[in-house]
């Protein structure tokens, strides 16, 4: 069942022009020009109960244009949006009950209080029941180690310990929706996994639903099984992240461990792009060769002391995207 719905919605800001020198300075005083600014041009989709959705796209592509629709910031200049049966700018304060919010680069708690004190303040807000504090605080408690800086003031906590309150907080009133905007950015390694495991845990075990707007493809390659790219204001491509996987990742990249290293190792079908040692790494296309004609070739003549086919990461499939364009993306509109 749909939770989101979002339907040829477009937002477009008015943008007033700047003269150059003193003369324009005058004369924008005088009579101020706009222009408009196309941020979201036409955009469509749904989003199901329990879904993880990466939303994604290079800079000003969009992403928190749309975010702020769907959570009530701004009001779209034409077009339909419905989240969990509302229109959120209509029903603001009814629409915030039904979502969380995490902006990984600024924080919704209050700076100067110990982080305890705006658990609390945010419980008053959203009106949650003692019961229901209760339980989701022990729960976070456990999983996020809250208590480590419960009594901390959130300006003296670390990225890490800042994003896992951010992260608590939002999810303080049981939302059914949870929209994520770089939620692991400037964490280090196993700060970003310990945050994917929470969400990917809170996914599961309570079916909220997770939008999640990130420019580290490891978060989406980790949390989603669907994307929405976005480009230019425009949907390009909505499906599953296998499909493109299967059409763009069609370079593997076979490793190869000699038992003696070689002058040269010429392959039908294969690239060496990199040696060291004993060690060699073939290009191929999985489509004109497989990995085991390829290890056939080699076997042949040489001993293989060990191998590993790497499949390219979805990163490097996206970047490719981003630079050489989205022609051969069709957009499949997913229902
Ligand atoms: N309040 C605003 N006034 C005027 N232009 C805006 C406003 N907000 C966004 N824009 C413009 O709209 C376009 C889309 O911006 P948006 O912030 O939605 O992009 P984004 O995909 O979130 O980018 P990023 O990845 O850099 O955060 C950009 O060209 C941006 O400059």
């Amino acid at each position: 069942m749909p939770i989101i719905e979002v339907e040829n919605v477009r937002k477009d800001f008015m943008i007033a022009k700047r003269e150059t020198g003193m003369m324009g300075a005058l004369k924008s005083l005088i009579k101020r020009e706009y222009m408009r600014k196309e941020a979201v041009k036409d955009i469509s989709f749904s989003i199901n109960e329990g879904e993880i959705v990466g939303y994604i796209g290079p800079n000003g592509a969009g992403k928190s244009t749309t975010i702020k629709m769907l959570t009530g910031i701004l009001v779209p200049s034409s077009g339909n949006v419905l989240v969990n049966g509302l229109v959120p700018y209509e029903n603001r304060q009814e629409n915030a009950k039904s979502i969380g919010v995490v902006f990984g680069q600024r924080s919704q708690l209050w700076w100067d209080l110990p982080t305890i004190e705006s658990f609390e303040l945010l419980k008053e807000i959203y009106q949650v029941s003692n019961q229901c504090y209760k339980k989701n605080m022990d729960t976070f408690t456990e999983i996020l180690g809250l208590d480590e800086f419960l009594n901390t003031p959130v300006r003296q906590l670390s990225l890490g310990q800042r994003m896992r309150a951010d992260i608590a907080a939002s999810l303080l009133h049981d939302p059914p929706i949870l929209f994520l905007d770089e939620p692991t950015i400037g964490l280090d390694v196993v700060a970003k996994e310990k945050m994917r495991t929470f969400i990917k845990e809170i996914n599961h075990e309570r079916k909220i639903t997770v939008i999640l707007t990130t420019h580290d493809m490891e978060d989406i390659e980790k949390l989603c099984e669907r994307m929405i790219l976005i480009d230019h204001g425009m949907k390009v491509y909505d499906g599953e992240i296998a499909m493109i996987k299967e059409r763009f990742g069609k370079i593997r990249t076979l490793i190869v461990d000699l038992e003696e290293s070689l002058h040269s190792l010429q392959l039908l079908g294969g690239e060496v792009c990199k040696e060291e040692g004993n060690r060699y790494w073939i290009k191929f296309n999985r489509d004109e060769v497989s990995a085991s004609e390829l290890i056939a070739q080699i076997t042949k003549t040489h001993s293989v002391k060990d191998l590993t086919v790497e499949e390219p990461a979805i990163e490097s499939i996206i970047s490719r995207i981003y630079q050489e364009g989205y022609k051969d993306l069709q957009v499949s509109a997913k229902v």
